[in-house]
């Protein structure tokens, strides 16, 4: 019987072909499983370092970052005052923000950035900001530990408070983002405020939406403003009671401005004399509204360069908070001011102004005004501020709109940016 014996076996050329595949193939897996552990070696030995680099930018990133706070909040003016500006990349936050650093007060902005309006728009007035020494953290005011350490870092002597959820109709859309930015973001700014120390005097931003149903005119702080129209002018309003509050028991000096109608270069696309001249160039019709029984629509529309100097006088003649690290010590200044133009222009006369300044007929389309929170007239009474800040507003409405139509068609003109 031919019994295959073991040396028979490994003597076959098949089997010394089989031993040969076999040693292949332990030296091809040993070489694999070296490679490997190399491999993972040299991996978890970079990524180590990939990280360790990563936790020395971000340290390398926040002395930056705090390095570039310190700095635009340099005062470089002998009675300067430095001031944390929320809401730096809108318009108003542009426009004061530029003012202060302009007269050499240290200036830091913070601003969220969001996408209520165009953000390219933003960003273009952060660049400009940038360019004059202002630097804006991006960030919400809802962020207390934010607030906290920008106030560890710098003692600022005044904010001035202009993040908000603006216009009156999209309340109707979103109206949470109205609640998270101008009730809790309010609320959260004032917090931090309280317990710093020294507490910084607070001016911000209310509206004249608050006179909401009121008829007496022209509009006087002393008016009727339980009556909101929309849910804007309830959170606005709500503020102005918030910031009662956290005066009465902190001590914080609180200054409100009720804004008539904002417009001028960098303004908000949201607004009518805005998007009225976007549609107009366009060959768009545009949506005029009018009262009941083809009653008149006017807003009493200020320019922004009178809206600044308010802004500014308010900032100057607010006086300190009394309180400190939370404690009230004394009673402290509270005040409201109406900041308008005094003379209301109905909404198509706007529209006959923005015609001849961009020397395009309009596609007027009237319609009854719906009801989403607009009003249908507003004046303000301005001798309070007149008094207390000599406030006078030089600007009307023809040569604020020449000023904005010439801004608007250079900056959508160089091709780079779209009005969409
Ligand atoms: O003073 C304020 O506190 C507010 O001012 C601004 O609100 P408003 O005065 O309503 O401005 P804006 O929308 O430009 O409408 C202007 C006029 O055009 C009419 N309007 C408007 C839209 C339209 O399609 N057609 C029209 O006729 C409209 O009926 C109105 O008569 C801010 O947006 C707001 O954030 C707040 O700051």
């Amino acid at each position: 019987m031919n019994i295959p014996g073991k040396l028979k076996m490994e003597k076959s050329p098949y089997n010394r072909l089989r031993h040969h595949f076999s040693l292949a193939k332990i030296t091809f897996w040993s070489l694999v499983f070296v490679g490997l552990i190399y491999v993972s070696f040299f991996r978890s030995s970079s990524s180590s370092t990939a990280h360790s680099d990563n936790s020395r930018r971000s340290l390398r990133t926040s002395r930056d970052w705090e390095q570039r706070v310190r700095a635009s909040a340099k005062i470089r003016s002998q009675k300067g005052i430095s001031v944390l500006v929320t809401g730096a990349a809108g318009f108003v936050g542009t426009h004061v923000s530029a003012a202060l650093k302009r007269r050499g007060d240290g200036v830091v902005g913070i601003d969220n950035f969001n996408s209520y309006y165009d953000p390219s728009l933003k960003r273009s007035r952060q660049a400009l900001l940038e360019r004059s020494g202002v630097y804006i953290v991006e960030g919400d005011i809802n962020d207390d530990k934010l607030l906290r350490r920008l106030f560890d870092i710098v003692a600022f002597t005044h904010v001035m408070h202009l993040a908000a959820q603006a216009g009156v109709r999209y309340a109707m859309e979103n109206p949470s983002s109205y609640v998270h930015s101008n009730i809790a973001g309010l609320v959260s700014l004032l917090e931090v405020c309280k317990s710093a120390n020294p507490q910084p005097a607070i001016v911000w931003a209310s509206s004249s939406s608050v006179y909401g149903l009121n008829n007496k005119v022209p509009f006087s702080e002393k008016d009727r403003t339980d009556q909101p129209a929309s849910l804007y002018a309830a959170t606005k309003k709500a503020g102005e009671e918030i910031t009662h509050t956290y005066n009465h028991i902190y001590g914080l000096s609180l200054t409100g401005l009720r804004f008539f109608t904002v417009y001028g270069p960098w303004g908000r696309p949201d607004m009518a004399y805005f998007f009225f001249s976007k549609d107009i160039l366009k060959g768009k019709s545009i949506p005029i509204f009018e009262g009941p029984n083809h009653g008149t629509v006017a807003r009493d529309f200020t320019f922004i360069d009178d809206i600044v100097k308010g802004c500014v006088a308010s900032l100057d003649t607010a006086e300190k908070s009394t309180g400190s690290g939370g404690k009230k010590k004394g009673p402290a200044q509270l005040r409201v001011f109406n900041l308008g133009n005094t003379s209301p222009v109905p909404v198509s006369d706007l529209v006959s102004i923005l015609e001849r300044l961009l020397k395009v007929k309009a596609k007027r389309l009237i319609m009854k005004m719906p009801r989403n929170g607009d009003v249908q007239f507003t004046h303000a009474n301005i001798s309070s501020a007149q008094t207390e800040l000599h406030y006078k507003p030089t600007t009307d409405l023809q040569t604020g709109l020449k000023k904005f139509v010439r801004w608007y068609l250079s900056y959508y003109s160089d091709g780079k940016k779209s009005d969409q």
